[in-house]
């Protein structure tokens, strides 16, 4: 009898590792949770819209289309198979007599450590079974940083630790709920479907408590914010903190219930289109269309405050460090979910986009896990963390510490400073240099560093200033005094600039989210979370995207065109805005250069020829973006519908009951990409629907981004407008002050320009004229501000 027990023990453990057959796969996957499908139907329905990508020439894995595991042998394409965390795998029928080796990555949770300045976690890639004589077992590392665009996210060495610690516990987390899952003998995915289901904003499951994170201790009376964003809700210190997970709104739509992307249609009987066929189809247009009211620089203040508001590291890794390269070596790796390219593709040759996946987050300060959530690498509120940074280690870095200033870089010191890494950015002549921000990503595009600059340089305006008139104030004093002003400044221009044209009038009135043109507001609630929330980052701020032209250009003084460049020249390149005219032209450019129109169409230069490299590779963005939001597990369209109560789409007709918010355009061009409206992608269908009156998005997109935007105002203890916090508020005087700022005021304030569109942020015309920047709003820091 215990013979027979050791016997049964041991014949499963070989089952699970060693001895599988593929003749046992349906009674398997009934038995993980995929019911009523069998192998062929899975194999046959992953045929279709997957392909293998990479070569090799010995056994060994390589490669995965989706996250998963992946087998390659000899001279073949590599093919992924299941989820390694189930330990079972699928293969497709037609290599099954030649398969040898299958392997299983697992995250080793104990090793967790920086090497080279970045984290890294060890994973290690073990045997699953084998038929045939190859095999090998192989170890390599992931590491998390901030993106591995080119390097762009760099983490600030004061948040590694913090990584470090994150990261471990989250890998813990989800072994934990493997582990849970083992001991009832059941499948993760039924343990935590249900679960998941109610883990929403403020809940999740609790399955274990070791925490290591203290909650910050917070001191009620400082006056100013932190750097890293903790504190600013006494009763919760890490809301808004940088480095903290993102909230959903809605519960994560993994196909597992709670790590794995979402590949699968919700009753699992469908795989999803490859996002770049969906982009083919449906993001892929002859030429956008621009803009009849809107600027660039709705644009691109659209992009400068999404990088005050959210970052969202990825994981990286590879055998020794770098970027992970996941058509190419590291597909394996279950953070790789590379994008499939279809054979017949309008522009690329290959058959796979490299993809990372988001690295993996928990609350660490409450202990609480559950299903896979991402995280936030920079503090939520818009609090200027894009100049001043999202770290105390960063913000030290910024500044010069004399006179409360920022530092700057040369040629003449109206430039943002010299990089310590000079190797984040391309650089057009020797004197080039990468620039160095608040934010990682300040080198993107040039349009993006002027931004930047102007802020900087704003800022040291507005300091000088106060020192004049308050001879006794120190640098830290000055700097932070400057600092609150700034913010102030950029909440003012978000919400009486930016929002109204991209909301329109009704939701910003019906989410209050209008500014008060006299007196103060108090709407402050305690019990608001503002932390920016996941389908955020990864959907609805996104429809900036499409807004996005092919050109980065600079303007002479009267306005006519100076030098312009092909957006793909200038991506990581800060050639145009290091010229001495850089700034003064590029703002000029962006305030009378029409925005592209929001819509369904993304323009070439970021839809085929994203971050393009001498090498000519590039990347696809409406890809990322669909990608991503399936890295997140964000639910489809019609889920995001029922959460705006929008009504849903049973059927892809334009008419009741259907796509009502799309063109029979948009609407046909999403039945040719999916098959269900429930499938359809939340950045897709959301960015292609009808604008609402006097908006630049639609329904579903303006109910998600009114409902962030409304956290970011009513969640701020800092919010400008308040005046029940003595410890906090402007004075009266000093808020009409802040309320004359506009965005032509601070870029006349902080460049040489004679003059200025009054509104930068529409298009020339009769209500908005060209004025001298005498005549546009200063800030000068007389009266209301001498203490
Ligand atoms: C030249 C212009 C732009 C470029 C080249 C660009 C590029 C990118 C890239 C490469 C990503 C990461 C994609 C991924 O792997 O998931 C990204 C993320 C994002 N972009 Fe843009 N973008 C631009 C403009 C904008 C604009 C105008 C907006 C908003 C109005 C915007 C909002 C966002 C948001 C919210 C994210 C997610 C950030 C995160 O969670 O880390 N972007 N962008």
């Amino acid at each position: 009898m215990e013979n027979g027990r050791k016997q049964n023990h041991r014949r499963q453990k070989k089952w699970l590792y060693h001895d599988f057959r593929p003749a046992d796969l349906p009674t398997r996957l009934l038995q993980l949770g995929y019911t009523g499908r069998t192998v062929d139907d899975y194999s046959k329905s992953r045929n279709q819209t997957d392909g293998c990508v990479s070569t090799s020439t010995h056994t060994s894995a390589v490669d995965s289309m989706d996250q998963k595991l992946c087998l390659t042998l000899p001279g073949q394409t590599g093919i992924r198979l299941l989820p390694h965390a189930e330990q079972y795998m699928l293969t497709l029928p037609r290599f099954r007599r030649r398969q040898r080796v299958v392997y299983i990555a697992s995250p080793l949770k104990e090793t967790c450590e920086i090497r080279n300045g970045v984290y890294v976690g060890k994973y290690q890639l073990r045997k699953l079974f084998d038929i045939g004589a190859d095999y090998t077992e192989k170890q390599g590392w992931l590491r998390t940083s901030r993106h591995n665009h080119f390097n762009d996210f760099v983490v600030h060495p004061d948040n590694q630790a913090l990584i470090r610690e994150m990261c471990a516990k989250a890998m813990d987390a989800l072994n934990d709920i493997r582990k849970e899952a083992q001991m009832e003998g059941r499948t993760a995915f039924w343990i935590l479907r249900d679960q998941a289901a109610t883990d929403t904003m403020d809940k999740s499951v609790q399955f274990k408590t070791n925490c290591i994170m203290d909650v910050p201790a917070c001191d009620r009376s400082y006056p100013y914010r932190s750097a890293d964003g903790s504190c600013n809700n006494f009763n919760h210190p890490t809301w808004g903190m940088a480095m903290t997970p993102e909230p959903r709104l809605l519960a994560p739509a993994y196909d597992d219930g709670y790590d794995l992307p979402r590949t699968l249609s919700e009753d699992r009987f469908r795989k999803l289109p490859s996002a770049r066929v969906v982009s083919n189809i449906v993001h892929k247009g002859e030429q956008s269309l621009e803009d009849t009211k809107l600027s660039q620089w709705v644009m691109q203040w659209g992009q400068f405050l999404d990088h005050d508001v959210v970052l969202t590291p990825l994981t990286e890794g590879s055998m020794g460090g770098g970027a992970l390269e996941c058509c190419n070596g590291d597909g394996c790796l279950s953070e790789c979910f590379p994008i499939r390219i279809p054979e017949d593709d309008p522009f690329f040759n290959g058959t796979c986009m490299n993809f990372v996946r988001s690295a993996p987050a928990m609350d660490f300060f409450q202990c609480k896990h559950g299903p896979r959530q991402q995280m936030n690498g920079i503090t939520s509120a818009i609090d200027g963390s894009n100049v001043y940074g999202s770290s105390q280690a960063s913000q030290d870095g910024l500044r010069t510490h004399e006179g409360g200033r920022l530092k700057t870089g040369p040629p003449n010191g109206e430039h943002l400073p010299v990089n310590p890494d000079q190797t984040v950015c391309r650089k057009s002549v020797p004197s080039d240099h990468c620039q160095l921000a608040g934010d990682g990503r300040s080198n993107v595009v040039p349009s993006l560093g002027t931004a930047h600059t102007l802020f900087v340089l704003f800022h040291n305006r507005v300091v000088e200033r106060l020192a004049a008139v308050n001879s006794g104030w120190d640098d830290e004093k000055l700097f932070q005094e400057g600092r609150r002003i700034v913010a102030a400044i950029m909440q003012h221009i978000t919400y009486n600039e930016y929002l109204p044209v991209v909301l329109g009038p009704d939701v910003m009135g019906d989410f209050t989210l209008t500014p008060s043109s006299s007196g103060y507001s108090d709407q402050y609630d305690p019990n608001v979370n503002l932390a920016t929330v996941n389908s955020f980052g990864a959907a609805s701020f996104r429809f900036g995207h499409s807004q996005v032209s092919n050109i980065q250009g600079n303007r002479e003084e009267d306005f006519s065109d100076n030098d312009m460049r092909d957006v793909e020249e200038t991506y990581h390149n800060p050639n145009m805005v290091l010229q001495d005219d850089g700034v003064d032209g590029i703002s000029r450019w962006l305030a009378t250069d029409a925005s592209l129109k929001t819509d369904r169409v993304l323009d070439k230069g970021v839809r085929d020829l994203l971050f393009l490299t001498e090498d000519g590779v590039s990347l696809d963005l409406a890809a990322l973006n669909i990608q991503r939001g399936r890295d997140h597990g964000l639910p489809g369209y019609n889920k995001w519908r029922e959460f705006c109560n929008l009504s849903t789409a049973t059927h892809f007709g334009t008419s009741a009951g259907g796509l009502v918010d799309h063109t029979d355009e948009a609407a046909s061009l999403l039945e040719e990409a999916y098959e269900d409206p429930d499938d359809i992608d939340i950045f897709t269908a959301g960015v292609s629907e009808h604008h609402i009156a006097g908006g630049a998005v639609g329904p579903t997109f303006a109910c998600m981004l009114a409902t962030q935007f409304k956290a970011y105002k009513l969640g701020d203890r800092f919010w400008y407008e308040r005046s029940d916090d003595s410890l906090t508020a402007f004075t009266a005087g000093q808020l009409s002050d802040i309320r004359e700022m506009t965005l032509a005021g601070v870029i006349c304030q902080s460049t040489g320009m004679d003059s200025m569109y009054e509104h930068a942020m529409l298009l020339p015309g009769n209500s908005n004229q060209k004025r001298d920047c005498a005549d546009l709003p200063k800030f000068l820091a007389e009266g209301n501000w001498q203490y």
